[in-house]
């Protein structure tokens, strides 16, 4: 029994759809006789084949470029625009005709230019089928350019396409399907165009005009064959539509490689940028002054990180922008001549192209090279395959190889290991580490994981709300965070609030730590008095578990990571002392006896059981403090 009315409502469309055809079919055998009753069936036919065919000709050649011009533009014109010209879809085709008749009529400046040709004529009949059939193609073309994701638009872009190039190499190959079922729909609506045809171009009879004169002159009987044509000539069109082109790997040889060739090294130029852009109502503005080569990103989602990159590939339009690498000025061009390469952060391989295409795809690409960077990063064996038939780590590094056969000046990199399982992304890091090292490329990533800066740069930059948080080198941003937003961007657990009194202790709910000389003796410090405000924090792998002289703690929750036990400890026991939430402000404990958690890591197989009284020790070396602000 059907659980749903989804089939039944499904099937009784399919029924009223095809019952008047089936039956149809059943009578016509019964009134074959009619079919020497029709004689100018074929010129019928041939009119509306031709005329159907070149109507869709012309509104493919108009209606393409409309349709990419309405999806490329979000104007409040292109808006209207787009409405306007799916009007012939709302009006009944005869007013179209009547409206046309206002345009190329007889009478019109148009009509008598043409001599009154432009109606009861083929040429009528070719603008009224192109009058009510342009929508439809319109329509399709607008929605299959909408679908190209702009991604991919842009880094084209970076590979030195043009304009043109991006459209008629990217654009046009993807949205291809739509406007091939929008081609279809306009030829089916131009060949059974009957209203507007009438009225514009009763001359010369296409097959619709063609029935209607024979059902009024002559009757039911006469309509036979004329209906059969039309269903017939219907059938094949559809029929070559659904075969579509035959599938692209069989028609296509398998890759000869050349010989692979090693890319040139030079020293990379240096990066320095400020730049500053608006993106609705999210303003950013961020500032480098590069020492080393590679550069890492790291800031909270939204952030503008992502914004920074493209603004660095010129293709998101800046307020104001410097970019100068190794002394040439970016700023000024475009993106295709930047010499970038730029890996956007979704996969952005083109669907039409097999690997090794897409490689090659830039320009001035050397195909040399491309072998190179392909068998670099394992993708020789997958050189006839299609982006469908990649996995998401494949396709990362077949987006790789295409922006490095190049040869670019500049590497830009955004999240290039986000969503890839953890081998996956090992792997990734370790071929990345290892190209950057070869190349002495100058690369900018972007991510969220302190990790790739520690392993892919040597500098790094923290970002927050659009806005520079701290800059410098790699190593010294990762052990001495700028802040306590710094720290927490960095995955700094233990971040809290406290005082430091006049002689060097910082007090911190229960904890007392001797901070040592050199911690308070940083430019940050140096108009301050105690006691002070500060916020501080410590590594988990700082914190240490002594026998006797710590800190009582209670452990509150175990877990284990490998080779070391994660512990979040209750410290103050029950003495009911102010308590410090995870984020590091105080909060009130009156009716809890809860005290400042820590988190603290120790080796597998020393970890204590949930419930278990202990004693902390931090030591004063390992704590960063920042006065209050
Ligand atoms: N085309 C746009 N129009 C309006 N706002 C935008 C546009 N693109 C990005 N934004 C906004 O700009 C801000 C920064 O975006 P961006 O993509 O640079 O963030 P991100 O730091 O890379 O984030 P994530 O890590 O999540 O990718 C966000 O608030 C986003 O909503």
């Amino acid at each position: 029994m059907l659980r749903t009315p989804l089939p039944w409502l499904a099937a009784l469309l399919v029924a009223y759809l095809l019952v008047p055809l089936v039956a149809f079919l059943v009578r016509a055998p019964g009134q074959g006789g009619s079919a020497t009753a029709a004689p100018g069936v074929g010129d019928a036919l041939r009119t509306s084949l031709i005329t159907a065919t070149i109507s869709t000709a012309v509104v493919t050649l108009l209606g393409v470029p409309l349709g990419y011009l309405l999806a490329r533009s979000s104007s409040r014109t292109a808006g209207a625009l787009g409405v306007a010209v799916q009007l012939p879809l709302a009006l009944p085709p005869l007013m179209s005709g009547i409206l046309l008749i206002y345009l190329v009529g007889p009478y019109t400046t148009i009509g008598q230019f043409f001599n009154g040709a432009l109606t009861d004529s083929a040429t009528g009949v070719v603008l009224a089928q192109c009058f009510v059939a342009a929508p439809f193609l319109v329509v399709s073309a607008r929605s299959a350019f909408a679908a190209v994701d702009p991604a991919q638009l842009d880094v084209a872009a970076t590979l030195g396409h043009g304009t043109l190039s991006r459209t008629l190499r990217v654009a046009l190959p993807i949205a291809a399907r739509g406007i091939r079922a929008g081609m279809l729909l306009a030829w089916l609506r131009a060949f059974g165009e009957f209203g507007a045809t009438i009225v514009l171009a009763y001359h010369p009879y296409t097959l619709p005009v063609f029935t209607y004169v024979q059902f009024s002159s002559t009757g039911l009987a006469a309509t036979t064959v004329p209906v059969l044509v039309t269903l017939g000539a219907a059938l094949v069109v559809l029929l070559i539509a659904d075969r579509g082109p035959a599938r692209r790997a069989h028609r296509r040889r398998p890759v000869r490689l050349p010989a692979p060739r090693p890319p040139a090294l030079s020293q990379g130029p240096v990066l320095d940028f400020a730049m500053a852009a608006r993106l609705g109502g999210f303003g950013l503005a961020v500032e480098h002054r590069g020492a080393g080569r590679n550069l890492a990103i790291l800031g909270a989602s939204g952030s503008g990180k992502s914004a920074t990159l493209r603004l660095l590939a010129g293709v998101l339009k800046p307020q104001a922008a410097e970019i100068s690498l190794g002394g040439r000025d970016l700023a000024a061009l475009p993106a295709e001549r930047r010499g970038i390469g730029y890996l956007p952060q979704h996969p952005t391989l083109l669907p039409h192209l097999r690997v090794w295409e897409q490689v090659t795809f830039g320009v001035g690409a050397d195909p040399a090279l491309a072998a190179f960077w392909l068998d670099r990063l394992k993708l020789t064996d997958l050189a006839d395959r299609y982006p469908d038939q990649l996995s998401g780590g494949q396709a990362r590094r077949v987006g790789l190889a295409r922006a490095l056969a190049r040869e670019p000046r500049l590497l830009l990199l955004d999240e290039p290991f986000a969503g890839l399982d953890a081998p996956v992304r090992d792997e990734l890091r370790r071929l990345l580490r290892t190209v950057l090292r070869e190349t002495t490329l100058t690369s900018v990533l972007v991510t969220h994981d302190p990790d790739d800066a520690a392993l892919l740069s040597q500098d790094t930059l923290l970002f927050a709300d659009g806005a520079v948080l701290q800059d410098g080198p790699t190593r010294a941003v990762l052990t001495h965070p700028a802040g306590p937003a710094a720290a927490r961007l960095l995955g700094v657990r233990n971040i809290a609030h406290g005082h430091v009194g006049a002689d060097g202790v910082l007090a911190s709910g229960p904890l007392r730590i001797a901070l040592p000389e050199a911690a308070l003796n940083t430019p940050a410090w140096q108009h301050t008095k105690a006691p002070t405000a500060v916020a501080w924090c410590v590594q988990p792998h700082d914190v240490r578990l002594v026998a006797a002289g710590g800190t009582a703690a209670i452990v509150d929750d175990v877990a284990h990571l490998g080779p070391v036990a994660e512990l979040l400890l209750r410290l103050g026991g029950d003495d009911g002392s102010d308590a410090i939430d995870s984020d590091g402000d105080a909060i009130d404990s009156i009716g809890h006896t809860v005290g400042h958690e820590l988190t603290v890591t120790v080796p597998s197989g020393q970890e204590p059981e949930i419930g278990d009284r202990c004693e902390v020790d931090v030591p004063g070396a390992a704590v960063i403090v920042w006065p209050e602000v």
